[in-house]
């Protein structure tokens, strides 16, 4: 367990403090971005949201408009003071998704290219990169160029080529979105173990939100150029705040206001902002979230009888495979998702247009506040 990410006092001192503004004419970015050493945060975000513009501008691809970039006791970007190092000179390591290797360089001379940009001497700069081809398991293909390595092995030709350099920062963009399901799965996993054993700070950008979930300590989630939640991986999907974040992790998500006030028990009534109310299992005042998973939603061909809470009528828009079950999308106030079988999509006649009960129990929900 790392604890370094924790330790505030190291995190200011040594790791990355940034404050990243990014003015374009149609986008703007801004936003605050902290990591100690040994920590691993994710970047996490939907098309266009600033994740590789912010990645960019760590790297030193992309000048700040305003804010500053420290990284330890070094200014990289700071546009007030005219502070700017140039991406050569940063202390960094980088992977892109689609490797950028040198195709005309063997594998070996590919990761000691780093060391030998910063100045290594030739030998030294082939024992140091001998050395990590052999830590990222790849000792007998150093003598191979990229295009006769597979996928998985080039991805890890480009880590080795990035820490090579033994940089302070590491950045990781989309670096395993390049590789088929299987692959991705080893490399997945090795790559953890190097992050677990890397002392500098890393900021990885990802689309997927198992990539995040497995590499990093603390997810931050960016939209639009905003910070809108951040966390650590359980804290994250387990209190989603957005939109976004529920779909990731796959919840039905509300936003709602509760007096605090509940029938006999600790039930509270959530009044939902867009309409609908819900009764939750813990009673939190004022202005809440409410989340409940796919699979806690019950559909019926007519309005159960028994108690009435949390049950509603609802409208099918679309059904779709989910791993095992069938992912049903419903309107109504409020709408919501269902995880379904397929018996049970066939029993009820969902197709779209059908018209059925939902229900949830009171206990499946979480409240929280917003
Ligand atoms: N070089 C550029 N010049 C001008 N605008 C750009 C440039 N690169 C990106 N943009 C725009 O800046 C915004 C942020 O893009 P960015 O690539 O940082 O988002 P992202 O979160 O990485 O998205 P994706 O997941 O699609 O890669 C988008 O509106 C994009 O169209």
């Amino acid at each position: 367990m790392r604890t370094a990410g924790h330790d505030a006092n190291r995190r200011t001192s040594t790791g990355l403090r940034a404050h990243v503004v990014v003015r374009r004419p149609a986008f703007d970015l801004d936003l605050d971005l902290t990591a100690g050493p040994g920590e691993v945060v994710a970047l996490l975000g939907p098309n266009g949201a600033g994740k590789s513009t912010t990645l960019r501008a760590l790297a030193g691809l992309q000048p700040l408009s305003a804010g500053e970039i420290h990284l330890g006791d070094r200014v990289l970007d700071r546009p007030a003071t005219r502070d700017y190092l140039r991406v050569e000179q940063r202390p960094i390591g980088v992977v892109f998704q689609d490797y950028l290797l040198f195709p005309h360089l063997s594998a070996l001379d590919n990761v000691a290219f780093g060391p030998r940009a910063h100045g290594v001497p030739k030998a030294p700069a082939r024992a140091a990169a001998q050395s990590w081809l052999e830590r990222v398991g790849l000792a007998d293909v150093a003598g191979a160029r990229p295009r006769a390595l597979s996928g998985g092995q080039a991805q890890r030709v480009a880590l080795a080529r990035a820490l090579a350099v033994e940089p302070r920062l590491l950045l990781l963009d989309e670096p395993l979105a390049a590789l088929d399901a299987a692959t991705r799965m080893d490399v997945r996993a090795d790559l953890r173990r190097h992050l677990s054993a890397y002392d500098g700070t890393c900021v990885l950008v990802t689309h997927e939100p198992l990539d995040a979930m497995v590499l990093a300590d603390r997810l931050v989630v960016l939209e639009n150029g905003r910070v809108t939640q951040q966390g650590s991986p359980a804290e994250v999907a387990r209190t989603p705040r957005t939109e976004y974040v529920a779909r990731l992790v796959g919840l039905n998500l509300f936003r709602g206001h509760t007096d605090g006030a509940g029938e006999a028990g600790a039930a509270g009534v959530v009044r939902l902002a867009d309409g609908g109310e819900l009764t939750t299992g813990r009673r939190v005042a004022g202005e809440v979230f409410v989340a409940f998973a796919p699979s806690a939603v019950a559909l019926y061909g007519s309005a159960p009888g028994g108690s009435p809470r949390n049950c509603w009528q609802v409208e099918v828009v679309g059904v779709e495979r989910h791993g095992d079950l069938m992912r049903v999308r419903l309107t109504g106030r409020p709408p919501v998702l269902a995880d379904v079988t397929a018996d049970a999509v066939a029993d009820l006649g969902l197709q779209p247009g059908a018209r059925v009960w939902a229900s949830v129990k009171a206990a499946e929900i979480r409240c929280y506040p917003a």
